[in-house]
Protein backbone atom coordinates (compact mmCIF):
# COMPACT_ATOMS: atom_id res chain seq x y z
CA UNK A 1 0.00 0.00 0.00
CA UNK A 2 1.63 3.30 -0.73
CA UNK A 3 1.46 6.50 1.54
CA UNK A 4 -0.61 8.36 -0.72
CA UNK A 5 -4.43 7.69 0.68
CA UNK A 6 -6.64 10.74 -0.19
CA UNK A 7 -9.79 11.52 2.22
CA UNK A 8 -12.51 13.30 1.31
CA UNK A 9 -16.07 14.31 2.89
CA UNK A 10 -19.50 14.33 1.52
CA UNK A 11 -20.96 17.07 3.32
CA UNK A 12 -24.61 16.07 4.53
CA UNK A 13 -24.20 17.32 7.78
CA UNK A 14 -24.86 14.27 10.53
CA UNK A 15 -25.35 11.64 7.83
CA UNK A 16 -21.99 13.17 5.82
CA UNK A 17 -19.18 10.38 5.00
CA UNK A 18 -15.93 9.80 3.91
CA UNK A 19 -14.32 8.74 0.11
CA UNK A 20 -11.41 6.96 0.94
CA UNK A 21 -9.01 6.71 -2.37
CA UNK A 22 -5.26 5.10 -2.45
CA UNK A 23 -3.24 1.95 -3.97
CA UNK A 24 -3.82 -1.17 -1.92
CA UNK A 25 -6.65 0.24 0.30
CA UNK A 26 -8.91 -2.71 0.30
CA UNK A 27 -6.72 -4.08 2.45
CA UNK A 28 -8.14 -1.78 5.39
CA UNK A 29 -11.43 -2.56 4.75
CA UNK A 30 -12.04 -4.61 8.17
CA UNK A 31 -10.19 -1.08 9.99
CA UNK A 32 -12.47 1.35 8.31
CA UNK A 33 -15.86 -0.42 8.98
CA UNK A 34 -14.48 0.19 12.25
CA UNK A 35 -13.78 3.56 12.51
CA UNK A 36 -16.81 4.66 10.06
CA UNK A 37 -18.50 3.64 13.61
CA UNK A 38 -19.59 0.04 12.11
CA UNK A 39 -18.30 -2.26 14.63
CA UNK A 40 -21.80 -2.89 15.96
CA UNK A 41 -22.46 -4.63 12.64
CA UNK A 42 -24.27 -7.85 13.40
CA UNK A 43 -23.49 -9.64 9.61
CA UNK A 44 -21.97 -8.47 6.40
CA UNK A 45 -23.66 -9.26 3.27
CA UNK A 46 -20.52 -8.40 0.78
CA UNK A 47 -22.31 -8.31 -3.08
CA UNK A 48 -20.33 -8.63 -5.95
CA UNK A 49 -20.06 -10.27 -9.31
CA UNK A 50 -17.83 -12.92 -10.90
CA UNK A 51 -15.88 -10.82 -12.70
CA UNK A 52 -14.35 -8.82 -9.73
CA UNK A 53 -14.03 -12.18 -7.79
CA UNK A 54 -12.11 -14.02 -10.37
CA UNK A 55 -9.75 -10.84 -10.52
CA UNK A 56 -9.23 -11.59 -6.85
CA UNK A 57 -10.41 -8.44 -4.70
CA UNK A 58 -13.35 -10.82 -3.34
CA UNK A 59 -10.51 -12.39 -1.17
CA UNK A 60 -8.70 -9.51 -0.48
CA UNK A 61 -12.03 -8.05 1.09
CA UNK A 62 -13.45 -10.88 3.31
CA UNK A 63 -10.11 -11.67 4.51
CA UNK A 64 -9.71 -8.01 5.56
CA UNK A 65 -13.61 -8.38 7.20
CA UNK A 66 -13.11 -11.56 9.00
CA UNK A 67 -9.46 -10.68 10.19
CA UNK A 68 -11.38 -7.69 11.62
CA UNK A 69 -14.19 -10.02 13.14
CA UNK A 70 -16.84 -9.93 11.05
CA UNK A 71 -19.07 -12.79 10.12
CA UNK A 72 -19.89 -12.52 6.07
CA UNK A 73 -21.95 -14.16 3.69
CA UNK A 74 -20.95 -13.65 -0.16
CA UNK A 75 -23.45 -13.15 -2.72
CA UNK A 76 -22.07 -13.23 -6.32
CA UNK A 77 -24.58 -11.51 -9.58
CA UNK A 78 -23.93 -11.87 -12.77
CA UNK A 79 -21.83 -9.52 -14.49
CA UNK A 80 -23.51 -6.62 -16.60
CA UNK A 81 -26.06 -4.35 -16.63
CA UNK A 82 -28.72 -7.08 -17.63
CA UNK A 83 -28.25 -7.78 -13.55
CA UNK A 84 -29.74 -4.54 -12.60
CA UNK A 85 -33.12 -6.16 -11.97
CA UNK A 86 -35.77 -6.82 -9.88
CA UNK A 87 -35.21 -10.39 -10.25
CA UNK A 88 -31.78 -10.05 -8.97
CA UNK A 89 -32.58 -8.18 -6.11
CA UNK A 90 -35.34 -10.44 -5.30
CA UNK A 91 -31.88 -12.93 -5.33
CA UNK A 92 -30.39 -10.58 -3.12
CA UNK A 93 -33.21 -10.00 -0.28
CA UNK A 94 -33.45 -13.93 -0.03
CA UNK A 95 -29.68 -14.12 0.43
CA UNK A 96 -30.17 -11.42 3.13
CA UNK A 97 -32.47 -13.53 4.84
CA UNK A 98 -31.36 -16.59 4.98
CA UNK A 99 -27.74 -14.94 6.23
CA UNK A 100 -30.30 -13.50 8.72
CA UNK A 101 -29.62 -9.90 8.16
CA UNK A 102 -31.36 -7.60 10.34
CA UNK A 103 -31.57 -4.02 11.23
CA UNK A 104 -27.96 -4.06 12.75
CA UNK A 105 -26.10 -5.87 9.29
CA UNK A 106 -24.91 -3.69 6.65
CA UNK A 107 -24.59 -4.95 2.75
CA UNK A 108 -21.16 -4.17 1.10
CA UNK A 109 -21.38 -3.72 -2.51
CA UNK A 110 -17.79 -4.70 -3.82
CA UNK A 111 -17.63 -3.82 -8.06
CA UNK A 112 -18.92 -1.46 -10.31
CA UNK A 113 -21.91 0.54 -10.59
CA UNK A 114 -23.99 -2.45 -11.58
CA UNK A 115 -23.29 -4.11 -8.13
CA UNK A 116 -23.30 -0.50 -6.15
CA UNK A 117 -26.68 0.23 -7.55
CA UNK A 118 -28.26 -3.41 -7.18
CA UNK A 119 -26.84 -3.95 -3.69
CA UNK A 120 -27.61 0.00 -2.55
CA UNK A 121 -30.94 -0.83 -4.04
CA UNK A 122 -31.91 -3.49 -1.83
CA UNK A 123 -29.96 -2.35 1.41
CA UNK A 124 -32.40 0.78 0.76
CA UNK A 125 -35.36 -1.43 0.73
CA UNK A 126 -34.05 -4.06 2.83
CA UNK A 127 -35.71 -3.85 6.23
CA UNK A 128 -36.60 -0.44 5.13
CA UNK A 129 -33.02 0.64 5.00
CA UNK A 130 -29.84 -0.85 6.34
CA UNK A 131 -26.19 0.40 6.25
CA UNK A 132 -24.58 0.44 3.22
CA UNK A 133 -21.04 0.36 2.23
CA UNK A 134 -19.34 1.24 -1.31
CA UNK A 135 -16.36 -0.63 -2.96
CA UNK A 136 -16.14 0.72 -6.04
CA UNK A 137 -13.81 -1.41 -8.84
CA UNK A 138 -14.27 0.16 -11.73
CA UNK A 139 -12.96 4.10 -12.92
CA UNK A 140 -16.78 4.67 -13.92
CA UNK A 141 -17.78 3.99 -10.01
CA UNK A 142 -16.16 6.40 -8.37
CA UNK A 143 -19.49 7.81 -9.86
CA UNK A 144 -21.70 5.92 -8.89
CA UNK A 145 -20.21 4.91 -5.70
CA UNK A 146 -21.10 8.91 -4.28
CA UNK A 147 -24.04 10.41 -3.94
CA UNK A 148 -26.54 7.50 -3.10
CA UNK A 149 -28.90 7.27 -5.69
CA UNK A 150 -29.47 3.53 -6.15
CA UNK A 151 -31.71 2.05 -8.35
CA UNK A 152 -32.88 -0.86 -10.68
CA UNK A 153 -33.83 -0.83 -14.32
CA UNK A 154 -37.05 -1.54 -15.85
CA UNK A 155 -37.59 -2.45 -19.27
CA UNK A 156 -39.13 0.79 -20.13
CA UNK A 157 -36.50 3.25 -18.42
CA UNK A 158 -33.16 3.06 -16.78
CA UNK A 159 -32.98 3.64 -12.89
CA UNK A 160 -36.76 4.02 -13.01
CA UNK A 161 -36.81 1.91 -9.86
CA UNK A 162 -35.17 3.23 -7.09
CA UNK A 163 -33.97 5.20 -3.91
CA UNK A 164 -31.34 8.02 -2.16
CA UNK A 165 -29.48 5.64 0.34
CA UNK A 166 -26.35 7.24 1.21
CA UNK A 167 -23.41 4.57 1.97
CA UNK A 168 -21.35 4.65 5.68
CA UNK A 169 -18.43 4.88 3.50
CA UNK A 170 -16.77 4.77 -0.03
CA UNK A 171 -13.06 2.40 0.01
CA UNK A 172 -11.76 3.39 -3.49
CA UNK A 173 -8.66 1.00 -4.14
CA UNK A 174 -7.29 1.82 -7.10
CA UNK A 175 -5.10 -1.24 -7.66
CA UNK A 176 -8.30 -3.12 -8.32
CA UNK A 177 -8.72 -1.19 -11.55
CA UNK A 178 -5.82 -2.98 -12.99
CA UNK A 179 -7.75 -6.15 -13.80
CA UNK A 180 -10.15 -3.80 -15.68
CA UNK A 181 -10.48 -4.30 -19.34
CA UNK A 182 -9.85 -1.70 -21.62
CA UNK A 183 -13.05 -1.06 -22.66
CA UNK A 184 -14.30 -0.35 -19.26
CA UNK A 185 -10.98 2.15 -18.57
CA UNK A 186 -12.66 4.26 -21.04
CA UNK A 187 -15.96 3.83 -19.85
CA UNK A 188 -15.56 5.05 -16.74
CA UNK A 189 -13.29 7.85 -18.36
CA UNK A 190 -16.62 9.56 -19.65
CA UNK A 191 -17.75 10.49 -16.68
CA UNK A 192 -14.79 11.78 -15.72
CA UNK A 193 -14.85 14.08 -18.75
CA UNK A 194 -18.12 14.80 -17.90
CA UNK A 195 -17.40 15.63 -14.05
CA UNK A 196 -14.61 18.85 -15.68
CA UNK A 197 -17.00 19.94 -18.26
CA UNK A 198 -20.02 20.49 -15.92
CA UNK A 199 -17.87 22.28 -13.00
CA UNK A 200 -14.33 22.68 -12.99
CA UNK A 201 -12.74 23.97 -16.35
CA UNK A 202 -8.92 23.55 -15.07
CA UNK A 203 -9.83 19.96 -14.50
CA UNK A 204 -10.80 19.26 -18.11
CA UNK A 205 -7.65 21.01 -19.19
CA UNK A 206 -5.90 18.32 -16.59
CA UNK A 207 -7.68 15.68 -17.86
CA UNK A 208 -6.88 16.53 -21.87
CA UNK A 209 -3.43 17.04 -20.61
CA UNK A 210 -3.14 13.73 -18.72
CA UNK A 211 -5.01 11.40 -20.52
CA UNK A 212 -2.34 8.65 -21.86
CA UNK A 213 -1.74 8.40 -18.15
CA UNK A 214 -5.31 7.88 -17.48
CA UNK A 215 -5.50 5.29 -19.66
CA UNK A 216 -2.37 3.45 -18.70
CA UNK A 217 -3.76 3.68 -15.32
CA UNK A 218 -0.27 5.55 -13.90
CA UNK A 219 -0.65 5.01 -9.96
CA UNK A 220 -0.49 8.84 -8.72
CA UNK A 221 -2.54 10.44 -12.17
CA UNK A 222 -5.11 7.77 -11.22
CA UNK A 223 -5.44 9.13 -7.63
CA UNK A 224 -5.51 12.31 -8.50
CA UNK A 225 -8.22 11.40 -11.22
CA UNK A 226 -10.62 9.66 -9.41
CA UNK A 227 -10.53 12.16 -6.05
CA UNK A 228 -10.56 15.51 -8.38
CA UNK A 229 -14.34 13.69 -9.81
CA UNK A 230 -15.53 12.42 -6.51
CA UNK A 231 -14.85 15.61 -5.02
CA UNK A 232 -16.95 17.63 -7.77
CA UNK A 233 -19.65 14.86 -7.45
CA UNK A 234 -19.50 15.26 -3.12
CA UNK A 235 -19.98 19.20 -3.92
CA UNK A 236 -22.79 19.10 -5.91
CA UNK A 237 -24.55 15.89 -4.10
CA UNK A 238 -23.91 18.27 -0.62
CA UNK A 239 -25.88 21.02 -1.99
CA UNK A 240 -28.60 19.07 -3.43
CA UNK A 241 -28.77 15.35 -2.46
CA UNK A 242 -32.44 14.94 -3.86
CA UNK A 243 -31.79 16.20 -6.95
CA UNK A 244 -34.63 19.20 -6.42
CA UNK A 245 -32.57 21.48 -8.96
CA UNK A 246 -28.12 21.86 -8.99
CA UNK A 247 -28.09 18.33 -9.11
CA UNK A 248 -29.38 17.68 -12.64
CA UNK A 249 -26.28 18.54 -13.63
CA UNK A 250 -24.86 15.21 -13.38
CA UNK A 251 -26.76 14.62 -15.62
CA UNK A 252 -25.44 16.01 -18.44
CA UNK A 253 -25.61 13.83 -21.98
CA UNK A 254 -27.66 10.96 -20.02
CA UNK A 255 -31.27 11.78 -21.92
CA UNK A 256 -30.00 10.76 -24.87
CA UNK A 257 -27.12 8.00 -23.36
CA UNK A 258 -30.18 6.48 -20.96
CA UNK A 259 -31.98 6.25 -24.64
CA UNK A 260 -29.30 4.29 -26.09
CA UNK A 261 -28.95 1.60 -23.27
CA UNK A 262 -32.79 1.39 -23.16
CA UNK A 263 -33.58 1.17 -27.00
CA UNK A 264 -30.40 -0.60 -28.36
CA UNK A 265 -30.44 -3.43 -25.05
CA UNK A 266 -29.32 -3.03 -21.43
CA UNK A 267 -25.39 -4.06 -21.87
CA UNK A 268 -24.88 -3.49 -25.53
CA UNK A 269 -23.22 -0.25 -24.49
CA UNK A 270 -21.31 0.35 -21.69
CA UNK A 271 -22.72 3.22 -19.55
CA UNK A 272 -19.79 5.59 -20.77
CA UNK A 273 -19.80 5.22 -23.96
CA UNK A 274 -23.66 5.48 -23.82
CA UNK A 275 -22.30 8.90 -21.88
CA UNK A 276 -19.71 9.51 -24.08
CA UNK A 277 -22.28 9.77 -27.45
CA UNK A 278 -24.53 11.79 -25.01
CA UNK A 279 -22.48 14.44 -24.21
CA UNK A 280 -21.37 14.62 -27.68
CA UNK A 281 -25.32 15.17 -28.63
CA UNK A 282 -25.71 17.68 -25.51
CA UNK A 283 -22.90 19.55 -26.74
CA UNK A 284 -24.35 20.15 -30.54
CA UNK A 285 -27.45 21.27 -29.26
CA UNK A 286 -25.62 23.40 -27.14
CA UNK A 287 -23.77 25.02 -30.06
CA UNK A 288 -27.24 24.59 -32.38
CA UNK A 289 -29.25 26.81 -29.20
CA UNK A 290 -26.68 29.46 -29.40
CA UNK A 291 -25.10 28.28 -25.97
CA UNK A 292 -21.64 26.96 -26.84
CA UNK A 293 -19.31 28.19 -28.76
CA UNK A 294 -18.06 26.31 -31.85
CA UNK A 295 -14.34 25.83 -30.60
CA UNK A 296 -15.53 24.46 -26.98
CA UNK A 297 -17.99 21.73 -29.41
CA UNK A 298 -14.87 20.92 -31.10
CA UNK A 299 -12.83 20.68 -27.75
CA UNK A 300 -15.37 18.23 -26.22
CA UNK A 301 -15.38 16.13 -28.67
CA UNK A 302 -11.67 15.81 -29.45
CA UNK A 303 -11.82 15.05 -25.70
CA UNK A 304 -14.23 11.90 -25.83
CA UNK A 305 -11.59 10.73 -28.99
CA UNK A 306 -8.72 11.13 -27.26
CA UNK A 307 -9.90 8.34 -24.64
CA UNK A 308 -11.18 5.77 -27.13
CA UNK A 309 -14.78 6.77 -26.62
CA UNK A 310 -17.74 6.89 -29.48
CA UNK A 311 -19.12 9.76 -30.04
CA UNK A 312 -21.83 9.13 -32.78
CA UNK A 313 -25.39 7.47 -32.43
CA UNK A 314 -25.79 4.24 -33.58
CA UNK A 315 -27.59 3.91 -37.28
CA UNK A 316 -29.76 1.23 -35.48
CA UNK A 317 -31.92 3.26 -33.75
CA UNK A 318 -34.47 5.91 -34.88
CA UNK A 319 -34.67 9.13 -34.06
CA UNK A 320 -38.63 8.57 -33.84
CA UNK A 321 -37.51 5.95 -30.96
CA UNK A 322 -35.00 8.38 -29.39
CA UNK A 323 -37.03 11.39 -29.16
CA UNK A 324 -40.01 9.27 -27.55
CA UNK A 325 -37.74 7.69 -24.76
CA UNK A 326 -36.21 11.03 -24.33
CA UNK A 327 -39.56 12.38 -23.80
CA UNK A 328 -39.60 9.61 -20.58
CA UNK A 329 -36.56 11.43 -19.02
CA UNK A 330 -36.95 11.59 -15.23
CA UNK A 331 -35.89 15.04 -15.39
CA UNK A 332 -38.56 15.92 -17.69
CA UNK A 333 -42.00 17.36 -16.55
CA UNK A 334 -44.66 16.32 -18.61
CA UNK A 335 -43.91 15.20 -22.05
CA UNK A 336 -40.97 18.33 -22.63
CA UNK A 337 -37.66 17.33 -23.60
CA UNK A 338 -35.56 19.22 -20.85
CA UNK A 339 -31.58 19.00 -21.63
CA UNK A 340 -28.42 20.08 -19.58
CA UNK A 341 -26.99 21.97 -21.84
CA UNK A 342 -23.41 23.64 -21.87
CA UNK A 343 -22.96 27.14 -21.86
CA UNK A 344 -19.24 27.10 -21.36
CA UNK A 345 -16.48 24.25 -20.52
CA UNK A 346 -16.68 24.07 -16.82
CA UNK A 347 -20.36 25.50 -16.77
CA UNK A 348 -23.69 24.19 -17.59
CA UNK A 349 -27.63 24.46 -17.10
CA UNK A 350 -30.54 22.71 -17.13
CA UNK A 351 -32.76 23.87 -20.03
CA UNK A 352 -36.39 22.98 -20.36
CA UNK A 353 -38.81 23.08 -23.27
CA UNK A 354 -35.92 22.61 -26.12
CA UNK A 355 -37.48 23.30 -29.37
CA UNK A 356 -38.27 19.89 -31.25
CA UNK A 357 -36.51 20.78 -34.63
CA UNK A 358 -33.12 21.45 -32.99
CA UNK A 359 -33.34 18.03 -31.14
CA UNK A 360 -33.84 16.51 -34.16
CA UNK A 361 -31.41 18.05 -36.22
CA UNK A 362 -28.58 17.49 -33.64
CA UNK A 363 -29.26 13.76 -33.77
CA UNK A 364 -29.24 13.78 -37.65
CA UNK A 365 -25.59 15.37 -37.15
CA UNK A 366 -24.19 13.31 -34.42
CA UNK A 367 -25.68 10.32 -36.24
CA UNK A 368 -23.00 7.31 -37.21
CA UNK A 369 -22.63 7.54 -41.49
CA UNK A 370 -22.68 4.28 -43.58
CA UNK A 371 -19.07 3.91 -44.62
N1 LIG B 1 -25.78 5.67 -8.92
C1 LIG B 1 -25.19 6.54 -9.67
O1 LIG B 1 -25.07 7.72 -9.34
C2 LIG B 1 -24.56 6.08 -10.96
C3 LIG B 1 -23.61 6.88 -11.59
C4 LIG B 1 -23.02 6.41 -12.76
C5 LIG B 1 -23.36 5.16 -13.26
N2 LIG B 1 -24.29 4.40 -12.60
C6 LIG B 1 -24.61 3.06 -13.08
O2 LIG B 1 -23.43 2.28 -13.05
C7 LIG B 1 -23.54 1.21 -14.00
C8 LIG B 1 -22.28 1.09 -14.80
O3 LIG B 1 -21.20 0.82 -13.92
P1 LIG B 1 -19.87 0.12 -14.46
O4 LIG B 1 -19.45 0.76 -15.71
O5 LIG B 1 -18.96 0.05 -13.33
O6 LIG B 1 -20.43 -1.29 -14.92
P2 LIG B 1 -20.33 -2.77 -14.30
O7 LIG B 1 -20.60 -2.77 -12.87
O8 LIG B 1 -21.16 -3.61 -15.19
O9 LIG B 1 -18.78 -3.13 -14.51
C9 LIG B 1 -18.27 -3.20 -15.82
C10 LIG B 1 -17.62 -4.57 -16.10
O10 LIG B 1 -16.39 -4.65 -15.38
C11 LIG B 1 -16.36 -5.84 -14.58
N3 LIG B 1 -15.51 -5.50 -13.44
C12 LIG B 1 -15.81 -4.70 -12.39
N4 LIG B 1 -14.73 -4.49 -11.63
C13 LIG B 1 -13.72 -5.20 -12.19
C14 LIG B 1 -12.35 -5.36 -11.89
N5 LIG B 1 -11.79 -4.68 -10.91
N6 LIG B 1 -11.61 -6.18 -12.66
C15 LIG B 1 -12.18 -6.81 -13.74
N7 LIG B 1 -13.45 -6.67 -14.09
C16 LIG B 1 -14.22 -5.87 -13.33
C17 LIG B 1 -17.79 -6.14 -14.29
O11 LIG B 1 -17.98 -7.49 -13.97
C18 LIG B 1 -18.44 -5.77 -15.62
O12 LIG B 1 -18.28 -6.81 -16.54
C19 LIG B 1 -24.74 1.55 -14.85
O13 LIG B 1 -25.81 0.73 -14.49
C20 LIG B 1 -25.03 2.99 -14.52
O14 LIG B 1 -26.38 3.30 -14.68
C21 LIG B 1 -24.88 4.84 -11.48
O1 LIG C 1 -25.65 11.15 -9.40
C1 LIG C 1 -26.37 11.70 -10.24
O2 LIG C 1 -27.26 12.50 -9.93
C2 LIG C 1 -26.20 11.39 -11.68
O3 LIG C 1 -27.01 11.81 -12.50
C3 LIG C 1 -25.00 10.58 -12.08
C4 LIG C 1 -25.16 9.80 -13.38
O4 LIG C 1 -23.85 9.64 -13.91
C5 LIG C 1 -25.73 8.42 -13.18
O5 LIG C 1 -25.68 7.71 -14.39
C6 LIG C 1 -27.09 8.31 -12.54
O6 LIG C 1 -27.40 6.98 -12.23
C7 LIG C 1 -28.21 8.84 -13.40
O7 LIG C 1 -29.32 8.99 -12.61
P1 LIG C 1 -30.80 9.08 -13.15
O8 LIG C 1 -31.54 9.70 -12.03
O9 LIG C 1 -30.78 9.90 -14.40
O10 LIG C 1 -31.24 7.70 -13.43
ZN1 LIG D 1 -23.87 8.19 -15.50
Amino acid sequence: MTDDVKRLRVDLGERGYEIIIGDGVLRSLGEEMRRADLSETSHILLVTDEHVSKAGHLEVAKESLEQSGYSVTVVEVPPGEESKNLDQAERLYDAAFNAGLDRRSTIIALGGGVVGDLAGFVAATYMRGISFVQVPTTVLAHDSAVGGKVAVNHPRGKNIIGAFHQPEFVLYDVNTLRTLPPREIRSGIAEVIKHGLIWDREFFFWIERNMEEMLSLDSAILVDMLARSCAIKAAVVAKDEKEQGLRAILNYGHTLAHAIEGLAGYGVFTHGEAVSIGIAFAAELSSRLGYLSSQDLVRTERCLLKAGLPVHIPASLSTNELVSFMRQDKKAIGKTLTFVIAEDIGRVSIVKDVPLQSVIDSIDVRRERAS
